[in-house]
């Protein structure tokens, strides 16, 4: 079967360590900045903004020394030549016409001087039309496969037609589900209560035709005309006049609809008037997003405005896979705007001493349904505990689901509801195509025959598992197709670079999971695939949100097999019946990719075995250089205080799965397959489970005490051996093995002495600060979702009073 290289999807789930930072108390991180103070993600002051969110800014400054391994070289190395993008192919073949048509132009010149010569231009031109051909074959190849293609949308207009029953198939499914969707008298009076009153609707209905109508300072207005942002939005038109008048917001509105914008301008707007005194210097605002992607580009929408406008705002970025020293001194200058990740942010604030939110004005929470999927729930409470209670808060998303209700309750006081349009899910420009799959095993060549015929550029596909996307990626490289990947096994380099290269042109396709499903905002991304359905209706929104963004038109074309039905019926549900089509790839065309995937099966596993061997030994050459590290800096390093964890790692691995499920429980669709893991994770018994609760403390600690004799051994041995590797080596005598010594014995690097067990220098200060907080605080209303997304804590469904900022 031609889908035998393809590991099976276990773990459907692409599960990115948001909590970078996510460190069990006591331990240390295993980072390599804590193994070499040379190595440096430093983005500070290199990098340039603009309107070119992604520009190979973002990457330049993230070269840590080791070029990561690609398999595109590995495969062009097999192939012995390289790989091309189409719009190089595109490029050259347009080279090659106009050189032909000089060509042709100079002939006809010469040909009236000379009848003699120009039987030898006729010769001499023919020869190097046959070398274009030659040089170029895949060029003329893919201009003949360019045709094909548009027959091939001919034939299936055709189609469409013919197998319109499909889709009414699914449309006749359509009342069944409706009651689910519905939300009932008693949740929309609850909610009623509890939000206030849109003036923007209710006492104004004129809302303001263009930003200069807003009342922006003048240099924000220039800032805004510099980036050809002339008129608002709709969510920026209802959401700016609020946001300046400092209410809480909770706002929704489709997917590309300049969300970003409509919580960064009035906070930019609001720091313009800001205390500039001294002393009046802080961190004012912060900004929460749920992947570093998304942080780095929510930084470079601010840093673009700021520096138009000639605005004197200084941000900082705290996410994970940068280095957390560079961050900390950062935040010693006491930056105005903060862009974080939840996990970096705890880290920080654990950590970092002299660094609190208490000055805090603004808290904006970015695709705040998300912060719930992702397992973020403790550490947003805890976030929003260290913020002061006079701050203004804003929720942002394309999605608001039930599962936000108790986030809502939590960090917004007296909120103004903003949805935008709610009955509609996706943008209006974007076109949804759903090609039927009959068999699994007919999806990878169906994706192959579709990205060879039809759908050459500018293209994300969307994939359940982080390992699928990569085999994918190998087997687009052996066919000639050129693509990143982006998914959270990679480095934040190479994702940064995946972008980039996405961006640029450079590939055609990028190949991600669901890490890349929220917020990106890539210009010019034509198509979204979806290779498989996603589990809930959401994460489908947002991937086809990908395309068709302010304005523009796209389109999105998901393979749909038995088991994704379900969420087809919902997606065209969700969709207006003219944004449907059904597309047929022709059954010889996946056949013929069948073929051929079936023929470069053993070239896949080469290529994923030379991947492991060229990691392996990477792996080991790093191993080394941790270790001379710590043999170089460890009197360095030895004296740095362990970094602390606000929770045990147990603890935030639960939390993880409780707001996983209860993000999943909101949603009425949530597929069987995530329903079926959930259920296993249900049986599943903690190894604390049935204890009392000081058995448990007492286990706690002495599994701790374990962790960390562990670890104090490992360190000695890390050093040991790399004493051993620094000591020349016989001829005769092989290496020694680089053992396993930078998970653990980083952890330790804080322990002075390896002797018992040492409490973080921060660890009195974090008391006493969280204590000198405390008034500033809110009053820590314990979320605690049960499947269904709703509150065990008591007050369960109550509005505001008592349960917001009090
Ligand atoms: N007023 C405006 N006029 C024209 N273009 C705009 C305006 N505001 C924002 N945009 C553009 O719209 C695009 C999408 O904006 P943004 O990323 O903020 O959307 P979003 O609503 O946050 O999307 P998502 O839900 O996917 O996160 C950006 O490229 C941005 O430059």
């Amino acid at each position: 079967m031609a889908n035998d290289f393809i590991t099976t999807i276990d773990s459907d789930d692409e599960t990115p360590n948001y909590g970078e930072s996510s460190v069990s108390k006591g331990k240390t991180p295993v980072k390599n900045d804590d193994l070499d103070p040379d190595f440096e993600f430093d983005f500070a002051g290199g990098r340039e903004t603009g309107l070119d969110l992604w520009g190979g800014d973002e990457v330049k400054g993230l070269k840590n020394g080791t070029e990561p391994i690609n398999v595109d070289d590995i495969i062009e190395r097999r192939r012995g030549k390289p790989l091309e993008s189409y719009s190089d192919r595109k490029r050259k073949r347009k080279a090659a016409i106009e050189e032909e048509e000089e060509q042709e132009e100079s002939d006809d010149e010469e040909e009236d001087d000379d009848m003699e010569e120009d039987d030898s231009q006729v010769d001499l031109s023919g020869s190097e039309e046959d070398d274009e051909m030659s040089v170029d074959g895949s060029d003329v190849e893919s201009g003949s496969e360019e045709e094909d293609d548009e027959d091939e949308e001919e034939d299936e207009e055709e189609d469409q037609e013919q197998e319109e029953d499909d889709d009414d198939d699914a449309e006749g499914t359509e009342s069944s589900d409706d009651d689910e969707d519905e939300e009932t008298a008693a949740e929309l009076a609850r909610k009623e209560a509890f939000f206030s009153k849109d003036p923007t609707i209710t006492d104004d209905p004129t809302l303001p035709s263009s930003f200069a109508a807003m009342n922006l300072s003048r240099p924000l207005l220039r800032a805004l005309t510099s980036l050809q942002l002339t008129q608002p939005t709709p969510i920026q038109a209802r959401a700016i006049p609020l946001a300046l008048q400092g209410r809480d917001i909770l706002g929704s509105a489709v997917t590309g609809s300049g969300k970003t914008a409509a919580f960064m301008i009035p906070l930019l707007e609001r720091l313009c008037y800001r205390d500039r005194g001294k002393g009046g210097q802080a961190c004012r605002v912060l900004i929460l997003c749920p992947t570093r992607e998304l942080a780095v580009q929510c930084e470079s929408v601010g840093k673009a405005l700021t520096e138009k406008g000639g605005l004197d705002i200084r941000f900082a970025l705290l996410v994970g896979g940068l280095s957390l020293n560079a961050q900390a001194h950062t935040l010693r200058t006491l930056p105005d705007v903060l862009i974080a990740t939840p996990g970096r942010l705890i880290d920080h604030l654990t950590n970092t001493p002299s660094f609190t939110l208490s000055a805090l004005d603004v808290l904006v929470i970015d695709e705040a349904d998300r912060m719930l999927e992702a397992g973020f729930t403790d550490e947003l409470e805890e976030i929003i505990k260290s913020c002061p209670r006079s701050r203004q808060t804003m929720l942002f998303s394309a999605t608001m689901t039930d599962s936000v209700d108790e986030l809502v309750k939590l960090s917004l006081d007296k909120p103004i509801r903003v949805f935008v349009d709610p009955k509609r899910n996706t943008a209006k420009g974007l076109i949804q195509e759903f090609v039927r799959i009959k068999s699994d095993d007919t999806r990878s060549p169906s994706l192959l025959a579709l990205c060879k015929r039809t759908v050459r550029e500018k293209c994300i596909i969307f994939f359940r598992s982080k390992a699928l996307a990569h085999q994918m990626r190998i087997v687009f490289g052996l066919n000639g197709l050129k693509a990143a990947e982006l998914h959270g096994n990679l480095t934040q380099e190479q994702r940064l670079q995946a972008l980039n290269d996405f961006k640029a042109g450079t590939v055609d396709y990028l190949l991600a999971t669901d890490l890349a499903s929220r917020g990106l905002d890539i210009k010019g991304v034509e198509t979204v695939i979806n290779y498989d359905m996603p589990g809930q209706l959401a994460q489908y929104t947002h991937r086809v949100g990908r395309t068709a963004r302010a304005g523009r038109k796209g389109r999105s074309i998901s393979l749909v097999g038995e088991s994704d039905r379900k969420m087809l019926k919902l997606a065209i549900k969700q969709s207006e019946s003219e944004q449907i089509r059904h597309r047929i790839i022709p059954i010889e065309a996946i056949n013929s990719m069948f073929e051929k995937l079936n023929e470069i099966k053993e070239e896949i596993q080469d290529v994923l075995k030379e991947e492991k061997e060229e990691k392996l030994m990477r792996q080991a050459d790093m191993e080394l250089k941790k270790g001379e590290n710590m043999v170089q800096h460890q009197d360095e390093i030895y004296s740095r205080p362990a970094r602390t964890w606000f929770q045990s790692e147990k603890d935030k691995q639960n939390s993880k799965s409780v707001s996983k499920d209860a993000y999943v429980g909101s949603f009425p669709n949530s597929s069987s397959k995530q329903d079926d893991k959930k259920d296993k994770k249900e049986v599943k018994r903690g190894k604390y489970d049935g204890l009392s609760r000081k058995a448990k403390r007492r286990k706690m600690a002495i599994e701790e005490d374990q962790a960390d004799q562990q670890s104090s051994k490992s360190t000695s041995i890390a050093i040991r051996n790399a004493k051993k590797a620094s000591r020349p080596v016989k001829i005769t005598e092989s290496l020694p093995k680089p053992k396993s010594t930078s998970s653990s014995s980083s952890k330790k690097s804080g322990k002075v002495g390896g002797g018992g067990k040492k409490r973080s220098a921060f660890d009195d200060n974090n008391k006493s600060s969280s204590k000198s907080h405390e008034g500033m605080r809110a009053k820590p209303a314990k979320v605690n979702l049960d499947k269904k997304g709703k509150s065990k804590s008591g007050g369960k469904g109550k509005p505001a009073k008592g349960k917001g900022r009090k």
